[in-house]
């Protein structure tokens, strides 16, 4: 019987996988630099919530849309518009996340940089 454990191993061979993804380490190193000035600037535990919450959507997003991408590329190789369209589909979810990412990181971080620049 498969155990917790030999789940989790499965799921973190799966994190691996997608770190074998350009876009996947793309998102990580930002992530990592919105940590950095997280810690910069000691936004609130609140502040953090809203980055760590956005962060691990986006990252979560990205292995949902390596993934789908991977069962189409195994179902067909051919050209097919419904193929394109879902591979388009998970890729729009990672872009709708991104965005709203990038607007709630300004909101976050923007009245401290303006305290630094001021
Ligand atoms: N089998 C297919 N049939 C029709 N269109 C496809 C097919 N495969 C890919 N496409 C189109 O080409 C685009 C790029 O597909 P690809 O598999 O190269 O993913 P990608 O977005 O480049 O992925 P990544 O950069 O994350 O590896 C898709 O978003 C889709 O529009």
């Amino acid at each position: 019987m498969k155990t917790f454990l030999q789940s989790v191993r499965y799921a973190l061979q799966g994190l691996q996988a997608a770190f074998g993804g350009r876009n996947f380490r793309i998102q990580l190193g930002m992530a990592l630099l919105v940590l950095a000035a997280g810690s910069y600037f000691s936004i609130t535990r609140l502040e953090w919530c809203v980055v760590l919450f956005n962060i691990a959507l986006v990252l979560s997003l990205e292995v949902v849309n390596s993934s789908l991408e991977n069962l189409v590329d195994l179902v067909t190789r051919e050209r097919h518009p419904l193929a394109g369209k879902v591979k388009d589909l998970a890729a729009g979810a990672v872009v709708v996340a991104s965005g709203m990412a990038i607007v709630m990181g300004v909101i976050v971080f923007w009245p401290y940089v303006e305290a630094v620049v001021n």
